[in-house]
């Protein structure tokens, strides 16, 4: 299983989310030695499939991030299914519920000590107060993200996905032990867009994240590779 990050850069996870396969491949190539795993999400593996998620895995581990979300045989079968393309680090929705993530992790090792990590995604960061209880989850994010945890972690989930404002929630109630991914960074000064529940990356990391999630304020900078630096560089100061 991949290691916990052990730098600053090793910590940034670039969310490669374009539509081409070519292009994603190049973008890997430029930041890998800058930055730690990459992703490849819905749209760059629905554009391209195995086969692109291969050109990224070229240049570094992938983030596999699927978000994968049905019954437990299907999501099982799925899991099942990518573990040729040896994804380092694979998403799974815990609202699919225990019998669900059960079954990820059972198929997750059957590919022994190089196993994916599983990463359940508990509530998503573009979500606020007001969007989760349109969907009928009433008291709020952070209470959600708690409870998904703990069912996602009891169920054998090696990680979570949550936003930076539950980090130090997560990590007071579960410890150093579950992988915490992070979406919604976002460093000073740049553009939330459909981000909900938003910190900086120094914010996220001290308050224990393990790796954070940056995708447009990396890929949309003029210099992808500068912007990350910057990113690394305000982790290492905890600054920003
Ligand atoms: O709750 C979640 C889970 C996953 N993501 C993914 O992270 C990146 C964030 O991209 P930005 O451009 O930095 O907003 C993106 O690939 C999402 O699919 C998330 O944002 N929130």
């Amino acid at each position: 299983m991949l290691a916990r990050p052990n730098s600053a850069a090793a910590r940034i996870i670039p969310a490669i989310d374009v539509p081409d396969p070519a292009r994603a491949a190049e973008i890997a190539a430029a930041l890998a030695p800058h930055t730690g795993p990459v992703k490849v999400g819905l749209e760059l593996f629905g554009a391209g499939g195995p086969a692109a998620m291969r050109q990224v895995a070229a240049h570094a581990p992938v983030f596999l991030d699927l978000k994968l979300h049905d019954i437990p045989n299907t999501v099982g079968s799925a899991v099942r299914a990518l573990l040729p393309i040896r994804p380092a680090m694979l998403t799974i929705h815990a609202a699919g519920g225990a019998a669900m993530v059960a079954a990820a992790r059972r198929a997750a090792e059957e590919a022994g000590e190089d196993r994916p990590i599983i990463l359940a995604v508990t509530v998503l960061t573009s979500i606020d107060t007001e969007t989760l209880a349109s969907t009928g989850v009433s008291g709020g994010p952070v209470q959600q993200v708690l409870r998904l945890a703990r069912l996602a972690l009891d169920a054998g989930a090696d990680g979570l996905v949550c936003s930076p404002q539950e980090v130090s929630r997560i990590r007071d109630a579960f410890g150093a032990a579950p992988a915490l991914v992070v979406p919604g960074v976002r460093p000073p000064g740049s553009e939330a867009g459909d981000q909900a529940r938003t910190a900086t990356p120094a914010e996220a990391i001290a308050a224990g994240a393990d790796w954070i999630v940056v995708g447009r304020p990396i890929t949309r900078a003029p210099d992808m590779v500068a912007a990350a630096q910057g990113i690394a560089a305000s982790i290492a100061a905890g600054i920003g």
